[in-house]
């Protein structure tokens, strides 16, 4: 399976920032079981799955490609990263635990204190994607990946990464009801309404 967006410039713009803004806990809490229900079919899936990334990837979108088996990023302007700190919000356990498995814990702990978004080099060069290429050639160079995986027998392959993504899986099935409602109570604090407020304004504004 092959993450790719069909929006120019951008592979995902991560969770719906109006979602969380002026919502109702209900709404939220459902919003919240349908991300953690994606994530887990996505972290969890037998299938390969492959991010090309075509463009801008912060947040929820850095996510979706940190939980695929195999990144290809565009060089150039795009960016990538878990930048919620700067949104005034807090990336929750089991995005930390992806990017954990992914890049490490020193990695791991300046990029999420910082809200880090990084260039396609910087991505590489800590490991958060795999390779980077021209952006014509993301999609020939996942292409051409997949096929390398699919010639591994899907049994012992599929084993494999069950095994090595179970703990993470598991810490948020034990749980999905407490991190919903946690994720109302902490997006309808006021200080964290007020700081998604002023980020959807710099969002609107930069377009003027
Ligand atoms: C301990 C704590 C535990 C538990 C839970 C607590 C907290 C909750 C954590 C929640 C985790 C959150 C994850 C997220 O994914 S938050 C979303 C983060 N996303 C971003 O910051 C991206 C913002 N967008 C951008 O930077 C740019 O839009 C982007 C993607 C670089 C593209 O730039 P550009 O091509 O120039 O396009 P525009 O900026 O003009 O955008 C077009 C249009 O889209 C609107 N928009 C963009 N991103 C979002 C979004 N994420 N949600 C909603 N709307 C978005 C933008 O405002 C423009 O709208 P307009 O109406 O003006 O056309």
């Amino acid at each position: 399976m092959v993450l790719a967006s069909a929006a120019p410039g951008i592979f995902s713009a991560g969770l719906d920032i109006l979602e969380m803004y002026q919502s109702t806990p209900e709404r939220c809490v459902a919003f919240w079981r349908a991300l953690q229900d994606a994530w887990l079919n996505l972290y969890g899936s037998r299938l390969i799955t492959m991010a090309a990334i075509e463009g801008h990837s912060p947040a929820g979108g850095c996510l979706l490609a940190m939980s695929c088996d195999y990144r290809v990023m565009a060089e150039g302007k795009f960016q990538i990263g878990l930048n919620e700190t700067k949104l005034g919000i807090v990336a929750p356990f089991w995005f930390t635990d992806v990017m954990l498995n992914t890049i490490g814990h020193r990695e791991t702990e300046k990029a999420l204190q910082l809200g880090a978004l990084y260039s396609a080099q910087q991505a590489l060069s800590i490991g958060l994607v795999d390779k980077v290429v021209p952006l014509a050639e993301v999609m020939p160079t996942v292409e051409g990946e997949l096929k390398n995986w699919l010639q591994i027998p899907a049994a012992a392959r599929v084993i494999t990464k069950t095994s090595m993504r179970k703990a993470v899986l598991d810490r948020l099935r034990s749980q999905k009801e407490k991190d919903a409602q946690f994720f109302a109570d902490f997006i309808n604090r006021d200080s964290v309404q007020k700081s998604l407020g002023m980020y959807i304004a710099s969002l609107q504004k930069k377009k003027n």
